[in-house]
C-alpha cells in the first residue's frame, strides 16, 4: 500500500475532502514566503475543526523551514501536530525531535546518488529535487529529480517521494523510484496555493491504481 501526503492544505473543506479520499497525511505549511502559508489564526481554526471531528484520520504534518524552537512552539500552542517536517541540517533536525518529542521527517533535496542519506537522522526523510540558487523556497516548486536515483538506494529509515508529482506522472514516479509513500503539493492545485478537488481525486485514484497493478504482477 502506497501512502499519500497532500501538502499545503489551508481550509477545512479540503481537509474533509482529503479525509474522504483516505489519504494518510495532510501537510500544513508554516513558512511565510509560501503561497500555502498558514497563519496562527488559520491554524487555530483548523485545530478546532479537528477537535470537533474525532473521526478525521489523516495525521497532521507541520512543515517548517530552518525554524527556531519558538517558531515551532508558537504553532504547537494553537494547533496539535502529529509529525514535524523540517528543512534543517542533521543536528538541528535531531535537536527539534528531542525538544518537541514528536516524530520528525527531514526534507532532503537531491540531484545525484551521492546526495541520498546513508544514516538515520530522525524518523524519516522526504526526498525531493535539490534547491537551485535563487529559489524563493526549498520546496513546493513542482520540480522533479531523476526518480531512478532512489530505486537501488538502501534507505536508512522510511522515506517518501516528493517534488513535481501530479496525477499524470505519479504512477511512473512510483514505479521508477520504488517509493512506498508520495507527497504532493503544487501538482494538485488549480492555481498556486489553491487545491483542486478534481486533481486530488485523480492523484489518489492513480496511486491506488498503481498499487493494484503492482499486486497483479507480484
Ligand atoms: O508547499 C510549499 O509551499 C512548500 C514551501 C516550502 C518548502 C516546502 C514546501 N512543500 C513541500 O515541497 C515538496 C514538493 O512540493 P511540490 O509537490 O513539488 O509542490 C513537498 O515535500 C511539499 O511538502
Amino acid at each position: 500500500m502506497i501512502k499519500i501526503k497532500i501538502c499545503g492544505v489551508r481550509d477545512t473543506e479540503t481537509i474533509r475532502f482529503c479525509a474522504e479520499q483516505s489519504v494518510e497525511w495532510l501537510g500544513f505549511v508554516f513558512y511565510p514566503p509560501s503561497p500555502r502559508f498558514l497563519t496562527l489564526s488559520e491554524a487555530s481554526s483548523i485545530n478546532s475543526f479537528y477537535a470537533g471531528n474525532s473521526l478525521l484520520k489523516p495525521e497532521r504534518v507541520g512543515l517548517f523551514v530552518t525554524p527556531s524552537d519558538d517558531d515551532i512552539q508558537r504553532v504547537l500552542d494553537v494547533m496539535c501536530l502529529d509529525i514535524l517536517q523540517v528543512y534543517a541540517p542533521d543536528d538541528r533536525a535531531k535537536a527539534i525531535k528531542e525538544k518537541f518529542s514528536l516524530p520528525v521527517w527531514q526534507s532532503r533535496g537531491i540531484s545525484r546518488t551521492e546526495d541520498l542519506p546513508t544514516r538515520k537522522i530522525c524518523d524519516g526523510f522526504v526526498i525531493e529535487a535539490a534547491e537551485n540558487p535563487g529559489d524563493a523556497m526549498p520546496g513546493g516548486l513542482g520540480r522533479q529529480f531523476d526518480w531512478a536515483l532512489t530505486k537501488k538506494w538502501e534507505a536508512p529509515s522510511p522515506w517518501m517521494l516528493a517534488g513535481g508529482l501530479s496525477p499524470e506522472n505519479v504512477e511512473q514516479a512510483i514505479l521508477s523510484s520504488g517509493t512506498l509513500a508520495v507527497d504532493v503539493s503544487s501538482g494538485v492545485e488549480e492555481v498556486k496555493g489553491v487545491k483542486s478537488f478534481q486533481k486530488i481525486e485523480n492523484f489518489v485514484k492513480n496511486v491506488r491504481k498503481t498499487i493494484a497493478k503492482q499486486n497483479t504482477v507480484s
